[in-house]
């Protein structure tokens, strides 16, 4: 009896240690302020400590984490709240209540601390940051992004997209490729070349392992976000995947350093000094530079700040325009209204297009816009700051906000064809027709994306170039695709595709031609 009484005592402790463990690890930064009106799922049970947590036990990456949402959403189709422990979660899936809260942008503008934590083993720059450090960085980049500099942009763009033209030439009749290969280099060079004034030669010469390494970081960060032991960093730093994370910063840290350092050497020449309080950065790497000598930075700490913006600026707009080109090569019937559309404003040039040319292209928007549909960031995650109210439903301080985008970009109340590529979704009477909270692919408020602009331009540049040179054909069908939760959505399937040259078929008929009036 008495051994069965200290087994019994032993378990309970053991099970209220536990329970103060989990309890320990759910509790948010900052704590709700206060409660909300909110309606809790329906067919999720609570528990007295830990709230809602074992909803999600077992969630092992996004997208299982969306399929709960999905399941325990049912019959809250607007807003739903959750508890995590003490940690208050609001999940908006309604485009209006989205466009509300937009007007309370300032009041959720902070990123959730815990949602965004592990990216800041990698990412110690404004991506991941709040505050000072984040203004710090955000201000100068929408000064480098600005729609004025566009010009200068387009003439590094237009050169390293007739590489790319001239690399996939060589895939013509070659049979089966992976067209996100040659695009994540393309959009690495842009993104090196343009913004952070680091020569882009990765289309030559993969030297950096660059698209690699972030891929593998990616599913590293997402990983970390699903497991609530590793919110302690501790913890995390004990396990299999916080070493090999150590082992891809050693690879990286090389080829950033070498970038600050040629910087550095080019400020020195050039006579201009980081520390003057009237220096103006002219890219990317020298705001870094500044910011880390004002925010008394460690050079480890500069040296990751600028790679966020390397990262979210290639990897999001190659998904983007490898997936545009996957779905057209599906869609062979879109792929020559596009085509037919590239013809009427380029004529038989196959020239870089203008700034002005490419706002012509009003179809290959609505592609871009479908695609983006389909592959967008599927999910956003901030802190209320301050307390406000939507349709008399509270949204209280320190709550956490999730909006899962891509539940919204394929609601059917929205979307007349929701599963189906099918660019007339943007035709403009059907845009009229729409709340804009339905669609908000580069996010909104003061954490918008900087890069919104140049993602477009150059996705809708080099997608022109490709329209007009090749042709492309898979035997993939479009409902045989599953996606993999990353920064955007990726196709579990790769992006397999054949190319013909159109140029050869444009050839061929003015041989024909020729020959006829002979
Ligand atoms: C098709 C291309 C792109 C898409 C769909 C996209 C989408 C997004 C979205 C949805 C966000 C907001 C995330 C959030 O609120 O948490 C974001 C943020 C960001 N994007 Fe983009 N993006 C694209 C291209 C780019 C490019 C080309 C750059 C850089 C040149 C860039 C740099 C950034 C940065 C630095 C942030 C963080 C901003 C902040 O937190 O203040 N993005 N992007």
């Amino acid at each position: 009896m008495e051994i069965l009484t200290s087994l019994l005592l032993a378990l309970t402790t053991v099970l209220c240690v536990t329970l103060f463990v989990i309890r320990r690890l759910l509790t948010p930064a900052v704590s709700a302020k206060g409660t909300t009106n909110i309606p809790e799922p329906v067919v999720a049970r609570k528990w007295p400590i830990l709230g809602h947590a074992l909803v999600f036990y077992g969630v092992n990456n996004m997208k299982e984490l969306l399929r709960t949402l999905k399941r325990i959403a049912y019959k809250r189709e607007k807003v739903m709240s959750f508890y995590m422990g003490p940690k208050l979660v609001i999940n908006i899936s309604d485009a209006k209540i989205l466009e509300a809260t937009i007007s309370n942008s300032s009041k959720c503008q902070n990123k959730e601390a815990e949602f965004y934590h592990p990216f800041e083993s990698y990412f110690t720059g404004l991506f991941a940051k709040n505050g000072k450090v984040w203004s710090a960085l955000r201000r100068p980049l929408d000064r480098l992004l600005h729609a004025k500099n566009m010009d200068n942009f387009l003439n590094i763009i237009a050169e390293k997209a007739e590489i790319l033209c001239c690399k996939l030439g060589d895939q013509c009749g070659q049979g089966v490729f992976d067209i996100k290969h040659f695009m994540d280099y393309y959009f690495l060079d842009i993104t090196l070349e343009a913004i952070l004034n680091v020569p882009g030669t990765q289309q030559f010469e993969d030297t950096m392992n660059f698209p690699k390494l972030a891929a593998r970081m990616i599913v590293a960060v997402f990983t970390r976000v699903m497991k609530i032991e590793y919110r302690s960093d501790w913890i995390y730093s004990l396990s299999p995947l916080a070493r090999k994370e150590y082992k891809w910063k050693e690879e990286l840290r090389p080829h950033l350093k070498e970038m600050v350092n040629n910087c550095h050497k080019h400020l020195e020449t050039t006579g201009r000094d980081p520390s003057d309080s009237n220096f103006v950065p002219e890219n990317f790497v020298e705001v870094a530079i500044q910011a880390g000598i004002c925010g008394n930075k460690t050079e480890e700490d500069v040296l990751f700040s600028f790679h966020d913006v390397i990262i979210a600026g290639f990897d999001t707009s190659s998904v983007a325009s490898s997936s545009a080109i996957l779905f057209l090569a599906i869609h062979p019937e879109y792929q020559e209204r596009a085509y037919q559309e590239q013809i009427e404003v380029m004529k038989d040039s196959f020239e870089a297009p203008t700034k002005e040319q490419l706002s012509r292209m009003r179809y290959l928007d609505m592609v871009f816009n479908e695609t983006l549909r389909h592959v967008s960031v599927p999910a956003i995650a901030r802190t209320v700051s301050s307390q406000f109210t939507i349709d008399g439903y509270i949204f209280p301080e320190g709550a956490s906000l999730f909006i899962f985008y891509h539940t919204l970009f394929h609601k059917p109340e929205y979307w007349e064809r929701p599963n189906d590529f099918y660019p007339d979704h943007f035709l403009p009477e059907k845009v009229a027709e729409r709340p804009k909270g339905a669609f908000l692919p580069f996010g909104f408020g003061g954490r918008v994306c900087p890069g919104k602009l140049f993602g477009v331009q150059s996705s809708k540049l080099a997608l022109s170039m490709f329209l007009r040179r090749f042709k492309a054909a898979t035997s993939l069908k479009f409902d045989e695709i599953d996606y993999n939760y990353m920064v955007m959505l990726e196709s579990d399937k790769g992006y397999p595709i054949e190319i013909t040259s159109r140029q050869k078929h444009l050839e061929n008929k003015l041989q024909i031609a020729l020959n006829s009036s002979k």
